[in-house]
């Protein structure tokens, strides 16, 4: 999944090509849309959203064996995966609908967690190793989330 490519606009879009059953279809746009506000408040990047045709980042829900070469694994384990930007499926990010999905502290992961995190890799950024980073390799329940300065200096180098 590594690369060292950033996207050649500014003005990225992204589809939402279908939906977990866990949560209402108006929270997971929201959520989508909260995660990337999350990187344009902090780059001159533009996140646009379309609802047919070809977005540089396809949003997709799936599970064990999805159409691409790294299956998820049922419930825990892998969550969610983007490929670095790119022509086709580079970019798309690909969520594992094993996982329950919420938003809260509850049981499941946080949607708008996991997807700010791998929309930073759909961006070009790789893995932090400061705890605190959105980029930090492990999930963890942040209740009021802000950028960490280490995610913060990563994707304005790129951008
Ligand atoms: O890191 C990821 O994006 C995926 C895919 C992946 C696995 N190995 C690598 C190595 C390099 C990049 C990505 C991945 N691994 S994951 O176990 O599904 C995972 C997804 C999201 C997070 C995460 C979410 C929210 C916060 I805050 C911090 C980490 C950790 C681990
Ligand atoms: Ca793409
Ligand atoms: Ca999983
Ligand atoms: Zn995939
Ligand atoms: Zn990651």
């Amino acid at each position: 999944f590594e690369g060292d490519l950033k996207w050649d606009h500014n003005d990225v879009t992204y589809r939402i090509l279908n939906y977990s059953p866990d949560l209402d279809a108006s929270i997971i746009d929201d959520a989508f849309a909260r995660a990337f506000s999350v990187w344009s408040d902090v780059t001159p990047l533009t996140f646009t959203r379309l609802y047919d045709g070809t977005a540089d980042i396809m949003i997709s829900f799936g599970k064990k064996n999805h159409g691409d070469p790294y299956p998820f694994d049922g419930k825990d384990g892998l969550l969610a995966h983007a490929y670095p930007p790119g022509e086709e499926i580079k970019g798309d990010a690909h969520f594992d609908d094993d996982e329950f999905w919420t938003l809260g502290n509850g049981p499941g992961y946080s949607l708008f967690l996991v997807a700010a995190h791998e929309f930073g890799h759909a961006l070009g950024l790789e893995h932090s190793n400061i705890q605190d980073a959105l980029m930090y390799p492990m999930y963890k329940y942040i209740a009021d989330f802000s950028l960490h300065q280490d995610d913060i200096e990563g994707i304005q180098y790129l951008y």
